[in-house]
């Protein structure tokens, strides 16, 4: 793998003649739903429910690139909010998309790829896509920020693990199960990749009964429908 091709972000100039495919990656059914609402059966869009975690993603959005060409790719769904960074129902973008659990355990610490020389797990997001669908949410009214946004192989359970993370990735808004996935199926394609994630839960103590699924999938259907105004 070409690891030094991943860690630069992407030089694609956006085409506003509206003719481009794009290709939304949600986990699960409920979130593609939710989005193809939004979208009002815009067919320039392409929505796939690939599954959850990095390496189901990554494998679904591959072979959805093989298929047709896309002009952007773009991972959204659920995802937790770190605790004063910011609110449920709100929306987070990604500037930067971090496989945070991507290393190795030392006495001293946590070690990145980046740490053992192993490759990259930060990814940049294409800033101008991000820009624009940051604009079109904010026209909205909607809470919208943009920070990294780290991707994980487990969910977040306790208070003492999302200190650790927030340590880790100093700055990072939001996490997810899918980003990083994705955005290495996009980079070895050569497109740009953006993440939005609706916030559904706290990260922290798990507390399942308490996540707002129902408000956050609400919220993407308006994500749906600024991809489809703004793209
Ligand atoms: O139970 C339901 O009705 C339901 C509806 C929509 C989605 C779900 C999920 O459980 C989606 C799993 C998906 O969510 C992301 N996610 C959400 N919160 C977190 C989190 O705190 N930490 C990491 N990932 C989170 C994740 O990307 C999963 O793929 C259920």
């Amino acid at each position: 793998m070409d690891y030094d091709s991943l860690e630069h972000d992407s030089h694609i100039s956006i085409d506003n003649s509206k003719l481009g495919r794009f290709l939304i990656v949600t986990s699960v059914a409920a979130e593609k739903e939710a989005i193809m609402k939004g979208l009002k059966a815009d067919n320039r869009f392409d929505v796939i429910a690939a599954g959850v975690g990095p390496t189901i993603a990554a494998a679904n959005t591959a072979t959805a690139l093989a298929e047709k060409n896309y002009q952007l790719v773009i991972n959204s769904g659920i995802g937790g909010g770190f605790v004063g960074k910011v609110e449920l129902e709100s929306i987070v973008l990604a500037s930067e998309v971090i496989a945070a659990d991507l290393g190795a355990e030392a006495a001293e610490g946590f070690k990145s790829l980046e740490e053992l020389n192993l490759g990259t797990t930060r990814i940049a997001t294409d800033v101008k896509y991000t820009e624009l669908v940051f604009e079109g949410l904010k026209a909205r009214k909607a809470p919208v920020y943009t920070g990294p946004i780290i991707t994980l192989s487990t969910v977040t359970g306790t208070a003492s693990t999302a200190a650790t993370l927030l340590e880790r990735t100093p700055g990072v808004l939001a996490e997810a199960m899918e980003g990083y996935g994705v955005a290495i199926a996009a980079k070895l394609k050569g497109l740009p990749v953006i993440e939005i994630r609706s916030i559904s839960n706290a990260v922290g103590p798990r507390d399942r009964g308490n996540w707002k699924i129902n408000e956050a999938l609400k919220r993407l259907e308006e994500v749906g429908s600024v991809l489809t105004e703004v793209l």
